[in-house]
């Protein structure tokens, strides 16, 4: 098990959940500052809450579980999919918490992808107003985006996250054995965001990412583990410079403002939503001038390489621009938009007219 720990973020690597406990009794100790490691999990908390969706049961909960030596434990089972982000959803996991008196010393455990890390995050920010959460990441995604940093959320019709609070985990716990199980759409749609960490961050990383393309396919567990191991360090260090998105941690954002704009309407997952949203923001600076084509092209090969979408179908372009105009980065009715602005570089910039907006998002309509 390797930490990565800073003001905000404390989280662990493993290949396995064999450390998980040891991880939830080192991290109590550090933020309550108390040297004792002889606790148990059992004398920390109450009862322990594992919300998980349905496929995450399925093939990770016993696995997990089996790691798990606590005397109360809860399950609350979502359907799988992005739908559960919702207040309906939200509604029904309080009235569970208040139905088996769930205490303001328990710990909710979310386990699953990015869909239960936001919608549980935003549980245990709001129920009692707060309750620990740990975070164990079981899609790519999560594993390097979703479960670090503490945005937590659920979404209000085609609006994305636009209810939501910023609410750190006590610890986030990244088992990478647990991305066996996951579907190859779902293993390629993470990528999108591992990808955005090469373009806002790291441009030698791109390249790791291009030449080591077949490893990363075949979910070699060392690739695995230093792709997570990457990208978790980038956003934590992103996230301890600016923790409420003032500044710096706009750049997480990266593919965001367009993207959000099409994964509603086009009903595709997150990850592709961003590539698709990645390849408006290059075109836009292309165009622009403000980088080179040959960045681009480099854009699209990795694109190519983990097969993810650049363009989109079945919206309305008109409907992408009214959802961007309500992104959670704008102020003084102008859109933010973060651009490439150079080799592993963006920029956040909102003097772009929205003709040219609306144009862009146009272009990158699959004809
Ligand atoms: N809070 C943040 O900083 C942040 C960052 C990025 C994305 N997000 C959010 O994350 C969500 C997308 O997350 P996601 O891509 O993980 O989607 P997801 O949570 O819907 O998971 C994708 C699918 O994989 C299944 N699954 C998960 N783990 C599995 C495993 N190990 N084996 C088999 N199946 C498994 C799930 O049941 C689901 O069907 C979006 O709502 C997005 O807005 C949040
Ligand atoms: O952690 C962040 O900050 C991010 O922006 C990470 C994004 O990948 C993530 O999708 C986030 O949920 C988007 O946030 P939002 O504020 O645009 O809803
Ligand atoms: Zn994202």
């Amino acid at each position: 098990m390797e930490k990565i720990e800073n003001k905000v973020c404390n989280i662990a690597i493993d290949r396995s959940y064999k450390f998980f406990e040891e991880a939830m009794i080192l991290a109590n100790c550090k933020s309550n500052e108390n040297t004792t490691q002889d606790k148990d999990v059992n004398s920390i908390y109450d009862s322990v809450l594992v919300i998980t969706d349905q496929n995450v049961y399925n093939h990770q909960l016993n696995k997990f579980i089996d790691k798990l030596k606590v005397k109360t434990i809860y399950e609350y089972i979502i359907p799988a999919g992005e739908d559960s982000k919702s207040l309906g959803v939200y509604e029904e996991i309080i009235n569970y918490c208040i139905r088996i008196n769930l205490s303001r010393k328990s710990v909710i455990i979310a386990l699953g992808g990015g869909v239960v890390g936001d919608l549980a995050g935003f549980v245990a920010s709001t129920y009692m107003r707060g309750v620990d959460i740990v975070q164990v990441p079981t899609t790519l995604l999560a594993q390097v985006d979703s479960s670090i940093g503490g945005k937590t959320g659920i979404s209000i019709g085609n609006f994305k996250n636009i209810v939501g609070s910023f609410y750190q985990p006590k610890l986030v716990y990244i088992n990478v054995g647990a991305l066996e199980s996951l579907p190859i759409e779902e293993f390629e749609t993470g990528m999108s965001e591992v990808i955005k960490y090469s373009l806002i961050y790291d441009y030698e990383f791109l390249d790791y990412l291009i030449e080591n393309s077949e490893d990363i396919m075949e979910r070699k567990t060392e690739s695995l583990y230093y792709i997570v191991k990457k990208c978790a360090s980038i956003k934590a260090y992103v996230v301890d410079e600016d923790e409420k998105e003032g500044g710096l941690r706009k750049i997480l954002n990266f593919g965001h403002t367009f993207g959000h704009g099409v994964e509603k309407l086009c009903k595709i997952s997150h990850g592709h939503a961003v590539s698709i949203g990645m390849n408006m923001a290059f075109r836009l600076s292309l165009q622009q001038n403000i980088i080179e084509q040959g960045y681009y092209d480099k854009f699209i090969t990795v694109c190519e390489k983990y097969n993810l979408p650049i363009e989109f179908e079945d919206a309305d372009e008109k409907e992408v621009l009214e959802i961007m105009k309500s992104d959670k980065k704008n102020s003084f009715g102008k859109i933010h938009l973060v651009l490439p602005v150079g080799q592993g570089k963006v920029e956040v910039v909102n003097n772009i007219d929205e003709e040219i907006i609306l144009d862009i998002v146009k272009r990158c309509k699959y004809a």
